[in-house]
């Protein structure tokens, strides 16, 4: 197709604003997918996306659609995620694209993620369609949310269409404002190849497949092909897009948005954000790559059974593919055996993860509780990163700690301003401005120790403002603070996987709730456990595991044999995810018990 009739773009929204609704409604629209075959959230195929209602990777897929002008267009079609987790799949998506639909919830108006994602949208000099959605809704306000829209964002709002996505409502006129106000892709077909990689996965008979945007020139089969960054060169056997079946094509053109096999079976050659050229007549520079984004949050994954090692690094090496922002090395603990230190962009990210390992490669995990980098600097002018709390130097050998900040913006309605401040002073927050949004919001800004917002403070925040509060943080820098190792002992010994790095004036509290919670997560077993945190060598809280007294099967009045078989399933399905420490048992939960007790 001439390329003036295509279009690229991706739909930015806040979470639950309603892409992936507008997503299907294009798709049923245009008859890409047929009705009968259309499920609810076509394009979130994992299906962790679709039980959790939200969307975790970009899909991209082409659709034609029929203008009223009676021309035919070609749309390639990116779907992004709208968790703050998830904004390195969106920057990638974007560079992608040549515009984007932004949808906003008329109901909510303007949220922090919008924000984000608009900035993101800019960055990447992409032409944005503001959507008004949801209008079906009785607190459907447009008019107001057009205003705020101009007002926080600066985009022009008078043509911008009010659509609702569940029913339809006004979804042509969007397809209509995408022929005529989003650009064509801009890039010279007989230039040399110059193809961004802007996502991967690993096929088990094709090898690793390519997703790829042609910027400039055109790519076919028996095609000699070079990664620019990894230097790797392969023969290209098929090109092709997403309908979202996979088609076969001839070739792959300027403003296409397709897939490549090549019969590559090396995964770390195919890097997202690389650019894919010819061997002859290449390129001369690769394109622009994408924003590298650092992970934030890093735990210990550790196969429950220590034979599988080899199958979790297999399995984190193809995932990594899919998900370029996942981060791994290997790592030992004494509790734990062997395993890998892993960096992720958020605890949903981490969840989402660990999730998938155990789906996609049915292994069974222990995670140790998330950690933050930490910068520590020796008596001996040296510093180290440590992103696991039991590999701290010694205290006598540490001069100062120094942790990751964050600023968080939160939007929040007026009434609730107090309540989130006295969260943020909890969270050892640093007050630095608070602005009037419109008449009902403000947005209020905190310098936070990332640390503490890792672990609950996005459910806080939420459950303490009805759920009406978005917020959105970026890194700024580290900053020294009173930090301290504190040491978990069951029986009398540490278990280096507990260790966690704490604020000091946070560690008896933090200590107390700690040994409790763990009271309540180890089962009982046949001696007395006392569980003890300690700083240094010096005890903090204590407390005991009183020994079991009775036999499960007590229980069962001695007679139904299906009930205590029922049990004793029971009883092993309970065990698969035990680990033996020295002489105790520990449950996986417990590793991960300083996400969920109650300091308060
Ligand atoms: N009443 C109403 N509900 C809508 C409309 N569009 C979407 N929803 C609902 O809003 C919720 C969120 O919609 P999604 O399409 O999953 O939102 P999303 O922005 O894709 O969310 P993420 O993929 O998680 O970022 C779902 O329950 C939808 O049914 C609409 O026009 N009207």
């Amino acid at each position: 197709m001439d390329q003036s009739h295509i279009r690229n773009f991706s739909i930015i929204a806040h979470i639950d604003h309603g892409k992936s609704t507008l997503a299907d409604r294009i798709l049923e629209m245009t008859d890409t997918v047929e009705k009968r075959e259309m499920k609810e959230q076509l394009l979130d195929s994992m299906d962790l996306e679709r039980e959790r209602g939200i969307t975790i990777k970009l899909n991209a897929v082409q659709l034609v659609y029929h203008a009223k002008n009676g021309e035919d267009y070609i749309f390639h079609l990116i779907d992004t995620p709208g968790h703050v987790d998830f904004t390195y799949e969106v920057s990638r998506s974007l560079a992608a694209c040549d515009g984007a639909i932004l949808v906003v919830d008329a109901a909510q108006g303007v949220q922090a993620q919008t924000l984000a994602n608009v900035y993101l949208a800019l960055e990447n000099d992409l032409e944005i369609l503001p959507v008004l959605n949801k209008i079906d809704l009785p607190s459907a306000q447009p008019e107001l949310v057009k205003k705020e829209i101009e007002d926080m964002i600066g985009l022009d709002c008078s043509d911008a269409v009010e659509i609702s996505a569940k029913s339809g409502q006004g979804v042509e006129d969007v397809l209509e404002q995408i022929v005529a106000k989003l650009p064509s892709p801009s890039g010279k077909p007989n230039a040399p190849l110059q193809a961004l990689v802007f996502d991967s996965l690993y096929d088990p008979y094709r090898g690793v497949i390519a997703f790829v945007s042609i910027k400039n020139g055109t790519i076919k089969p028996k095609d000699k092909i070079r990664f620019m960054a990894s230097g790797a060169e392969y023969e290209v056997i098929e090109v092709g897009v997403r309908t979202p079946k996979e088609v076969q094509e001839d070739e792959l053109s300027t403003g296409d948005v397709g897939w490549i096999s090549a019969a590559i079976k090396n995964i770390e050659n195919v890097r997202v954000g690389d650019t894919i050229t010819h061997v002859e007549n290449p390129a001369e520079k690769p394109l622009e790559g994408y924003r590298q984004m650092q992970p934030m949050v890093y735990c210990g994954l550790y196969p429950v059974d220590n034979a599988r090692y080899d199958d979790l690094k297999d399995a984190l090496a193809k995932l990594k593919l899919n998900d370029a922002s996942l981060q791994y090395e290997p790592e030992t603990s004494q509790a734990l055996g062997f395993g890998f230190r892993c960096g992720f962009l958020g605890l949903l990210h981490m969840d989402v993860i660990e999730e998938r390992l155990e789906r996609e490669y049915n292994l069974n995990l222990i995670a140790t509780s998330p950690s933050v980098i930490y910068h520590v600097y020796k008596t001996d002018g040296e510093m180290v990163a440590i992103d696991n709390p039991a590999a701290l130097p010694p205290a006598q050998n540490i001069d100062r700690i120094e942790e990751p900040y964050v600023k968080a913006e939160i939007l929040v309605p007026k009434e609730y301003v107090g309540a989130i401040m006295d969260l943020c002073q909890k969270k050892r927050g640093e007050y630095v401005d608070m602005q009037v949004i419109d008449e009902v919001r403000m947005q209020i800004v905190y310098e936070l120790p990332l640390s503490e917002i890792i672990y609950d403070f996005f459910d806080k925040l939420k459950s303490s403002t009805k759920g009406y509060a978005s917020f959105d943080y970026a890194f700024t820098g580290y900053r020294p603070s009173k930090l301290v190792k504190m040491d978990i002992l069951l029986n009398g010994q540490i278990i280096d996987a507990l260790s966690t790095i704490v604020f000091k004036d946070f560690a008896y509290r933090r200590g107390n709730a700690m040994t409790i919670k763990l009271k309540d997560l180890i089962p009982k077993q046949q001696f007395e456990i006392p569980v003890q945190a300690a700083i240094g060598g010096k005890i903090i809280a204590r407390t005991n595991i009183k020994a079991l007294r009775k036999n499960v099967l007590a229980k069962c009045y001695g007679g139904d044999i299906s009930r205590k078989k029922k049990l004793l399933e029971k009883q092993k399905e309970g065990k698969k995810r035990m680990k033996m420490v020295g002489s105790v048992e520990i449950p996986q939960e417990a590793f991960m018990a300083v996400l969920s007790m109650d300091e308060e």
